[in-house]
């Protein structure tokens, strides 16, 4: 079990190049299935998950070729339909390769996925829209087999704006016939970045970042470049570092809209931030940090549930109290644990977390239990007096890049070893 070993006290601070996004990356993999041709994909982040994900690829017999975070991939010679082997059940955006691979070939077998383990995460809302349009679906021994004589293209009305979802309808409705309408769609950047990849292998979409999709099939998708954008989330993990830390920080590659509800959040805590041309973000964050409002996860574009748990971690040293309701996953406070015992004062009653900004936290043994409670512990680690042993590297490593790297370049005391 990897570990790091933060000693706090040190400012993150500097500038920071924020890399291709995790959520972005993952369901544009899945749909270089569709291509007729080879795929270009550039500025893929060096992560965990997308090994899994080219790992899947290579799987089902695309050919995959990776030099640094450019990614070559050619499915012409994709023959399996099946993926029911460990990859699979580690991730979330497994699930993503069920749509791809109904849209290549009318047939797919798969395993349930994986993923954090942030709340029951059903897959209930992808398998209605799919029956929807003419997929037939047998279940044996959690192995999910389906099967499409035709795909037909139709009216969907989802309850909730899931992302995978939403991801899951567009790789099915691009390759059916006629034209699927999507209500309540998922608005998310990644959704976006998706749309555009896949209009940039041909595809007909119209409305994405908007809550309707309409998706028109065409016969054929052929192969695109296409660069990766910048992880949002990543871009806001640092910015909540070095706001603990008191650094002011430079972050370079993010869009504006791309950061809106987490900017404002910042904003009440006292933070400053300026953009400038180019996609150039300025942080400067107060003497001490605020608090004293609320903040609700949701979907885009209010509080991305991805940020809640490095929020929790800043404002554990904003004056003041908090309330957060995590709306969108039932169990997303498994950071609480790590940050109490550091010296935080937090409350949880079901979804909501009441956070009593302390002076201080000091250093602690504690455990990452999912990929963005990693991240907070570390966030927290790295302001606090002390030293701390964060456990659970391979869960931070699903997302983020060399993070340890990253935050030692950026003036923080961080290092990785593998004691357990
Ligand atoms: C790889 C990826 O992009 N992961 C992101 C994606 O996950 P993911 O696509 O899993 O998130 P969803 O938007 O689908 O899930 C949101 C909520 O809807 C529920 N739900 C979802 C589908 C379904 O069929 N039935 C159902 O009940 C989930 O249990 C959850 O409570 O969006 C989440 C919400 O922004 C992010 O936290 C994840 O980082
Ligand atoms: C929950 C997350 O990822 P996944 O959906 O891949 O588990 C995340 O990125 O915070």
């Amino acid at each position: 079990m990897g570990t790091y070993l933060v000693r706090g006290g040190k400012r993150i601070e500097g500038e920071f190049a924020v890399r291709g996004s995790k959520n972005a990356a993952l369901p544009i993999l899945a749909a270089c299935v569709l291509a007729a041709d080879e795929v270009v994909l550039e500025n893929l982040p060096q992560i965990r998950d997308v090994s899994q994900t080219l790992e899947i690829l290579r799987e089902l017999g695309c050919s995959v070729t990776l030099t640094g975070r450019t990614a070559v991939i050619d499915s012409r010679e994709m023959q399996v339909t099946a993926l029911c082997g460990e990859t699979v059940r580690k991730m979330r955006s497994s699930i993503l390769f069920l749509g791809a691979m109904l849209g290549r070939s009318g047939a797919g077998r798969i395993a349930y996925p994986g993923g954090c383990a942030i709340g029951k995460r059903p897959i209930d809302l992808h398998l209605a829209a799919f029956r929807r349009m003419g997929v037939s679906i047998a279940e044996e021994n959690e192995i999910l087999d389906c099967r499409a004589e035709r795909l037909q293209g139709c009216r969907i009305d989802l309850p909730f704006p899931s992302v995978g979802a939403t991801e899951n309808i567009l790789l099915l409705a691009v390759c059916a016939e006629g034209v699927t309408v999507l209500h309540n769609a998922a608005r998310e950047p990644e959704i976006v970045a998706l749309v555009r990849f896949l209009r940039a292998m041909g595809a007909e979409i119209y409305g994405e970042g908007t809550g309707s999709l309409l998706i028109e099939g065409v016969k054929r998708l052929h192969g695109a470049v296409f660069t990766i954008p910048a992880d949002r989330i990543e871009g806001g993990t640092f910015l909540c570092a070095a706001a603990m830390t008191g650094g002011e920080l430079c972050l370079k590659g993010l869009e504006r809209e791309q950061l809106g509800a987490v900017s404002e959040a910042l904003r009440m805590t006292g933070c400053r931030l300026f953009w400038e041309e180019g996609g150039l973000l300025w942080m400067r964050p107060p003497r001490r940090l605020l608090s004293d409002f609320s903040i609700i996860t949701g979907p885009f574009p209010a509080f991305p549930t991805d940020m809640q748990p490095l929020l929790m971690a800043l404002l554990t040293l904003a004056k003041g109290h908090c309330m957060i309701s995590e709306t969108v996953f039932e169990a997303r406070f498994s950071q609480a644990e790590g940050l109490c015992r550091m010296g935080a004062d937090i409350r949880i009653a079901g979804r909501r977390a009441s956070v009593f900004g302390v002076e201080r936290l000091f250093g602690a043994e504690v455990f990452a239990k999912d990929l963005r409670c990693g991240a907070a512990l570390l966030c927290a680690a790295l302001a606090a007096e002390g030293e701390s042993l964060v456990h659970g590297a391979e869960f931070v490593e699903r997302g983020y890049e060399k993070i340890e790297t990253a935050l030692s370049l950026l003036g923080g005391e961080i290092r990785l070893t593998e004691q357990g």
